[in-house]
């Protein structure tokens, strides 16, 4: 029998999308309903909300908690991710804003993100630890299709979509000094934003592909000719392009209806099967029963 934690063969497709700043619900929706999931590493952001568009199932968790009251630091990253596992999700999709750290990149633009730089430093980044040690490959971190899906529906939603491009994770909450800026600048980064690491690296421990449209909002502080970033701007942008995000999530509901899901040809889905280097008798039972969403498949729980 399949396990739970076995998405290999699922043929329908169930999209969780991670919210983030001013992207707290979104409307069109069908069988709406808040579920509260439980988690053995805590609690999610928030409820994730179940619905329906076309044949497509949808769950939506906003990253920040719907009153936008969770710093990214404060984000439960093991614990969203395993809830959007446990609510049957085959994909997931973050919509994050980002600052742009490239002159072409600017404010209402998207990224299709497809590399991270993780400056982060305060946060769990794995679900495995003593007892059931794993190490998976991020060397290529964003799923490529569902990133290109997702691109092409924000374009048929309206918005200027670039394909590919660096994403850096700074731990936050403050945004960078104009020196970090330069620096980023200097290692060849696009966008830099607070949240996608390590989401995207659990979510690969989670076998779930991962794509990230990144919402340009701001130009950092290191453009001579803007001044610096601050929230008000900020939002402002935001709700300019918070429809045009839910239209691109609805838009890619409706490519993927009538179509029966197959796996991911990265592998992404079983790439537990070379990750888990203790042995099944040194493993802690303990935690292998924390893992039994994330990791069930490979691990028999
Ligand atoms: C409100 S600006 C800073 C905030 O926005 C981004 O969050 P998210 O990725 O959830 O959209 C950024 O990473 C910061 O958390
Ligand atoms: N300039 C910036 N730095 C970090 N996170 C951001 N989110 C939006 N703009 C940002």
């Amino acid at each position: 029998m399949r396990s739970p934690a076995d998405t290999t063969s699922v043929s329908q497709w169930t999209i969780g999308v991670l919210g983030g700043s001013g992207l707290y619900a979104i409307d069109g929706l069908k069988n709406e309903q808040w579920v509260k999931i439980d988690t053995p590493w805590g609690d999610p952001s928030d409820e994730i909300l179940f619905a329906d568009y076309g044949d497509v199932r949808l769950r939506f968790l906003p990253r920040h908690g719907r009153g936008h009251s969770l710093t990214p630091s404060a984000v439960n990253y093991r614990a969203n991710i395993d809830a959007l596992k446990r609510a049957g999700c085959t994909d997931l999709l973050s919509i994050s804003a980002v600052g742009s750290l490239k002159e072409h990149y600017v404010p209402g633009h998207f990224v299709a993100v497809d590399q991270f730089i993780d400056r982060t430093f305060a946060r769990e980044k794995s679900f495995f630890g003593p007892g059931c040690v794993a190490h998976v490959s991020v060397a290529d971190p964003i799923c490529p299709r569902l990133s290109a899906l997702a691109a092409q529906a924000a374009r048929s939603a309206g918005a200027t979509v670039h394909t590919g491009g660096t994403y850096l994770a700074i731990e936050g909450p403050q945004f960078s000094t104009k020196a970090e800026s330069a620096l980023y600048r200097q290692w060849g980064c696009d966008v830099i934003g607070m949240t996608n690491m390590p989401e995207a690296k659990l979510a690969r421990e989670a076998e779930l592909p991962y794509a990230t449209l990144a919402m340009v909002t701001d130009f950092d502080c290191w453009h001579p000719d803007h001044g610096s970033v601050d929230v008000a701007s900020v939002i402002a942008i935001l709700q300019q392009n918070a429809a045009t995000a839910g239209e691109a999530v609805r838009t890619l509901c409706e490519t993927l209806s009538g179509q029966p899901r197959t796996a991911c040809a990265s592998g992404i889905e079983t790439n537990l099967d070379v990750a888990i280097i203790t042995p099944p008798d040194a493993r802690d039972p303990e935690l292998v029963a924390k893992l039994d969403a994330v990791a069930g498949r490979v691990l028999n729980v």
